[in-house]
C-alpha cells in the first residue's frame, strides 16, 4: 500500500475484487467518514492492450465527470510502483445485477426511479464527451435501494465533438449492433445497453437472448424486439414505445440519453402502470 494513502485513510476489509484490482473499505484518518479504495495491479494492466490503456483513464475520466449524483465519486487518488489506488464513493456492494436475481423483476415505479438515475448519469457522461461502452447491471451500484451509482468507467473513452470510436468493447447482452459490425460508432452505443438494462429490470429475461456469445451476437444483430404477453401484460404501453426507441438499429433513429429524459414514461409520472 502507498505510504500516502496509509497516511491519509485507514484500510479495512477488502470488499470485492476485479480483474485487474482489489477494492477496500476504508476511513478518511481525518473526518472518520468511509470510502471505498480501487487498487488497480498495474502488473496486470502492463503492455499495449486496450485494457491496460483504458483502465489506467479511468481516474481521469471519473475526474472528468465528478461530481454528480448518480456517478461514483474519485476524492483522491494515489499511485506507487505496484499499484493505481482511487479513493471513491462506499456503495452497499451490491449491484442493480444482485437487485434482478434477488427479486426477479423489478416492479415498473421502482425500475423508473433508478432508470431514471441511470440516464442523468448517461446523458452527464455524453454532454463531458465520455463514452461509458460497458453499461450493464453489475456496473451500476446501489449506494441504497433507492439511489443507484454508474461505475466501473475501465472502458470508456473521451470523444470530441461527436468524434466516432472503433474497436468491440461492451458485454455481449448489451452490446449494440454497430459495435458489432465493426462499424465505427458513437456515444448512442450507451443508450442501446441502457435499453437492454431497463428491458432485464421489467422482465427477467434480455431482449436478445442466446446460449453462447455467437448466439446473442446473432440475436442482436436481428434486433428482433419482442415484448411477450405473459411477461409484459401489466407493463404500460408508454414505457415499451421508449424501450422500442433505445433499442432502434438506426442509430439515427435511436434516441439520445437527453431525448430518453424527455419521453413521457420519465416525464409523466402518472402515464401507465407506473404504480403498479
Ligand atoms: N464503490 C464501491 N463500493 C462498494 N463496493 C464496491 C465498489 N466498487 C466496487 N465494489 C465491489 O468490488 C467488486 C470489484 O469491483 P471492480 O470495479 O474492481 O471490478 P468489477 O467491475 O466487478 O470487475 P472487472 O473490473 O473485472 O470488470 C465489485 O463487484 C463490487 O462488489
Amino acid at each position: 500500500m502507498s505510504e500516502a494513502l496509509n497516511r491519509d485513510y485507514l484500510i479495512c476489509e477488502e470488499i470485492g475484487r476485479g480483474r485487474f484490482g482489489t477494492v477496500f473499505r476504508c476511513t478518511s484518518r481525518s473526518t472518520g467518514d468511509s470510502f471505498a479504495v480501487k487498487s488497480i495491479d498495474k502488473s496486470l494492466t502492463s503492455g499495449d492492450s486496450l485494457d491496460a490503456q483504458c483502465l489506467l483513464m479511468e481516474p481521469k475520466i471519473l475526474h472528468l465527470l465528478s461530481p454528480h449524483p448518480h456517478i461514483i465519486q474519485l476524492y483522491n487518488l494515489y499511485e506507487d510502483e505496484a499499484h493505481l489506488h482511487m479513493v471513491i464513493d462506499l456503495c452497499s456492494g451490491e449491484d442493480l445485477h444482485n437487485l434482478i436475481i434477488a427479486n426477479g423483476v423489478i416492479p415498473e415505479a421502482e425500475a423508473r426511479l433508478l432508470f431514471t438515475q441511470l440516464m442523468r448519469a448517461v446523458s452527464h457522461c455524453h454532454k463531458c464527451g465520455v463514452v461509458h461502452r460497458d453499461i450493464k447491471p453489475d456496473n451500476i451500484l446501489l449506494e441504497s435501494r433507492n439511489t443507484v451509482k454508474l461505475a466501473d468507467f475501465g472502458s470508456a473513452e473521451v470523444v470530441m465533438d461527436g468524434e466516432m470510436m472503433n474497436g468491440v468493447v461492451g458485454t455481449p447482452y448489451y452490446v449494440a449492433p454497430e459495435v458489432l459490425l465493426g462499424r465505427e460508432y458513437g456515444e448512442k452505443v450507451d443508450v442501446w445497453s441502457a435499453g437492454v438494462v431497463l428491458y432485464i429490470m421489467l422482465a427477467g429475461f434480455p431482449p436478445f437472448y442466446g446460449e453462447t456469445a455467437l448466439e446473442i451476437f446473432e440475436a442482436v444483430l436481428r434486433g428482433n424486439l419482442r415484448f411477450p404477453v405473459t411477461t409484459f401484460q401489466g407493463v404500460s404501453p408508454t414505457v415499451k414505445d421508449l424501450l422500442r426507441r433505445m433499442l432502434c438499429k438506426d442509430v439515427s433513429k435511436r434516441f439520445s440519453a437527453e431525448q430518453v429524459l424527455r419521453h413521457p414514461w420519465i416525464t409523466n409520472e402518472e402515464s401507465g402502470a407506473g404504480s403498479s
